[in-house]
């Protein structure tokens, strides 16, 4: 679930004007753009809580907004809310995941540094950065962080995950915060309001200051530079480099057929596989993994997978999905499905059938195999880029040229060898070599480019071995050769195939 944190609002009955309700002062502020409300009622015994609970809850469904309990967890499972937010003093974090489980979100009020890694590496969902200022709100104890303050946390935390800044915050100061705490890539997702929303005589019309106000900080952001093909080949060469440098852990749940040469293809590019499908272990393989691969071959461990998923994206690790046969049967469509509903995922690979039919665009699989793509290049470029923009990631489609799309972008891979099509899981191998570079890489497309970049070239220079004389020779030798592109990730700017296709502007 992608949750928008933009116009966060915590309430505070004591706040509330005389003339008016709570629970109208939040239909107000909802109708004004609220994102998310959080309910903190730091006074209410729990019969009372709960019942406001149960109205604010009504509420906020009707807008199809998330509702976040203050503190109380118990508070929070009784009334099935979207999530808690826990400060420094409260339930562990550690402890609320355990109860909460993996699907809820978790908040965590934070103050510096080290207090924002510790959320993160425990799986909290979002930080609220604070007290930016001084607030009447709230007796703070420590000083107020200001502006500086909050952008040396932003600047600071080992993965972006989604932040709000919380304390003293109103119209007048929102754009100053949300501009000078941002640095580099790196800026709030969002404010949390207290009593500029909750005191006002007209929440409607200050949450629509707010969201105009964000739209327009928003827009002003730098949109990262836009690479054209040779930087992108010379990026993927650094980040072979770093792969071998850096080793990440890439953890699988792959299909049975494909799952030695995933390691091994995995293992020659410098990274290391795990391979586990238990449920056990998952939250212990999260904390020190770097991406995941779920690939639907052999379509078992269908829970553990969506687990998986949405532990490792609470860490901030990327999920690569290989929807293997996507199209085949029913009960691929309904899995495909799932993922698409319950996981965040980076990057969907598939082959021409597969995404195709994810796309509606007319691909068919016999089994796990692709059945071809009637509709050229024209119907690829389509299927890749709204697939992308959809789903929010990265999807990379292979067959004899390979699409790969962030939604905004096309680029095709030309690189590659017939004989991939003739051995089983070269494409899950891809996806897992896609994988290892998403560990490496900030921008997914650049990683996907990359990954099939090496794997592609990696078979041309399988085809030209001496020895190589069919597919069993040709499974051995590729992975020989993504070895030696390891050790000599040059050979990509010399063998490279790599073009973009514009998209027409009405996509
Ligand atoms: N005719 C071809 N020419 C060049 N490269 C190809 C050709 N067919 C496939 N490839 C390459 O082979 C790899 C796998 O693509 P393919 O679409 O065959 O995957 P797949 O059907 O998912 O494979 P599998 O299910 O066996 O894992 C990709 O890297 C792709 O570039
Ligand atoms: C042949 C086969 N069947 C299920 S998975 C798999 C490997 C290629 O995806």
């Amino acid at each position: 679930m992608k949750v928008d944190y933009s116009l966060y609002l915590v309430t505070d009955s004591s706040l509330v004007p005389k003339n008016t309700t709570l629970l109208a002062q939040i239909e107000s502020a909802l109708q004004g753009g609220t994102t998310i409300v959080q309910l903190r009622e730091k006074e209410l015994e729990t019969g009372p809580f709960i019942a406001l609970g149960l109205q604010v809850k009504a509420l906020t469904q009707r807008y199809h907004v998330p509702l976040i309990i203050n503190d109380r967890l118990d508070v929070a499972q009784a009334i099935d809310a979207d999530g808690v937010h826990i400060g420094q003093d409260d339930m562990p974090l550690v402890q609320a995941r355990k109860i909460l489980g993996p699907t809820k979100i978790i908040g965590v009020s934070v103050y510096n540094q080290k207090e924002a890694n510790d959320a993160i590496a425990n799986g909290a969902d979002y930080l609220g950065i604070g007290a930016v200022w001084d607030t009447s709100t709230k007796k703070i104890k420590r000083s107020p962080l200001g502006i500086q303050g909050v952008q040396d946390v932003l600047r600071l935390m080992d993965v972006p995950i989604p932040t709000v800044a919380i304390g003293g915050i109103h119209v007048s100061n929102a754009q100053e915060l949300m501009i000078g705490s941002a640095s580099g890539t790196r800026h709030l997702d969002g404010l949390a309001i207290v009593s500029a929303i909750i005191a006002s005589s007209d929440p409607k019309q200050t949450c629509q200051a707010f969201s105009g106000l964000l739209n327009n900080v928003f827009g002003s952001f730098e949109p990262p530079i836009a690479l054209d093909t040779s930087s992108i080949v010379e990026k993927s060469i650094k980040l072979v480099d770093l792969l071998k440098q850096t080793g990440p852990m890439v953890h699988h749940i792959t299909n049975y057929v494909v799952i030695n040469d995933n390691a091994n293809a995995t293992l020659a590019l410098g990274a290391s596989p795990i391979m586990s499908t238990n449920t056990e272990e998952i939250d212990d393989l999260a904390a020190v993994n770097d991406a995941l691969l779920l690939n639907m071959g052999t379509l078992n461990d269908i829970d553990a997978m969506i687990l998986a998923a949405q532990t490792n994206t609470r860490h901030g690790h990327p999920v690569v999905l290989d929807p293997v046969g996507a199209g085949a049967t029913q009960f691929r469509k309904d899995t495909v499905a799932r993922f698409l509903k319950e996981c965040n995922l980076s990057v969907i690979k598939g082959n021409g059938g597969e995404i195709l039919s994810m796309a509606n665009r007319g691909g068919r699989s016999r089994g796990v195999d692709s059945v071809g793509n009637n509709g050229g290049e024209a119907n690829a470029v389509l299927a890749v880029s709204e697939l992308a923009k959809n789903n929010g990631c990265v999807v990379v489609m292979t067959g004899p040229m390979d699409y790969i799309s962030d939604g905004t972008r096309v680029f095709v891979v030309e690189n590659g060898h017939p004989m991939m099509a003739l051995i089983t899981g070269s494409g899950c191998m891809a996806s897992s070599v896609v994988a290892c570079f998403q560990a490496v890489s900030e921008d997914p497309l650049i990683g996907a480019v990359a990954g099939m970049l090496t794997i592609t070239i990696a078979s041309e220079l399988a085809m030209k071995r001496p020895e190589v004389k069919g597919p069993g020779t040709f499974r051995a030798a590729l992975l020989d050769e993504l070895y030696t592109i390891s050790n000599s990730p040059e050979l990509i700017r010399t063998h490279a195939r790599l073009r973009e296709i514009p998209l027409a502007r009405s996509n």
